[in-house]
């Protein structure tokens, strides 16, 4: 079989970039919100380990897998987004540092002429004032949450509508995440993904999802994409 051709950056006019897991290491926010919800509902902590395995698909599933794992009634679960809402608010950003290389990583990106947003499974809600907090919005020309478009990754929706708002081909626009989730989207909505080793990938090594690169940083993935010529 022939080696697949590397990456480089007169493939892409385009990045699609996710955030938890891939920007901001935000497992402390989630952990911290949750056992906050858990206690006012008088109900069993999670840890910090568990909450990983079910990061990246959403703030609904996540409060339906963190009842179920505690053994909460699900009929809860109203109440209990309610009461995750309020205090994901109060503290979002607090417990949850940006990886290293992001906005180098970024900013090469940029000034070497790609378009970038930013597509995630989280609540806009959440998602914007944690990429302001962060000083991150200032590299995005548009930030799509959760709830922007009908489904979510690992359905190839919002990856298509993300492609269409950047005015760039799936073909021609790189997905760069950290889990099964968005690697799937994007092999469904026929974009080249990379996948960062250190996010959270529902607790299994990144490797085994099929991608088309693993880098250890965004600053990484810019030095291999090399200096092109667009
Ligand atoms: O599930 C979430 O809330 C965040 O997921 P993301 O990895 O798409 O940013
Ligand atoms: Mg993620």
């Amino acid at each position: 079989m022939p080696a697949p051709a590397p990456l480089s950056l007169s493939c892409f006019d385009a990045a699609i970039v996710d955030l938890d897991g891939t920007m901001v290491d935000t497992l402390g926010d989630f952990v911290v919100v949750l056992n906050r919800m858990l206690g006012e509902l008088n109900l069993s902590p999670i840890t910090a380990e568990a909450v990983g395995r079910m990061i990246g698909k959403g703030s609904e599933h996540l409060i339906r897998s963190v009842l179920a794992h505690v053994e909460g009634d699900a009929a809860l679960f109203e109440d209990a987004y309610a009461r995750y809402q309020h205090h994901y608010l109060a503290i979002n950003g607090q417990h949850a540092p940006i990886y290293d290389g992001v906005a180098e990583g970024l900013a090469t990106l940029r000034a070497r002429g790609l378009r970038l947003a930013c597509l995630t499974n989280k609540p806009t809600a959440f998602a914007r004032p944690l990429l302001a907090i962060k000083g991150l919005d200032v590299y995005f020309e548009h930030m799509f949450g959760g709830e922007a478009f009908e489904r979510k990754k690992p359905d190839p929706l919002p990856l298509l509508k993300t492609c269409e708002a950047l005015g760039s081909t799936p073909a021609r626009t790189l997905m760069i995440g950290d889990s099964s989730n968005d690697a799937q989207a994007a092999r469904a909505a026929g974009c080249p993904v990379v996948l960062v080793s250190y996010g959270y990938n529902h607790g299994r090594p990144v490797h085994e999802v099929d991608a088309d690169g693993y880098v250890d940083s965004i600053a990484d993935l810019a030095r291999l994409l090399g200096p092109g010529s667009r």
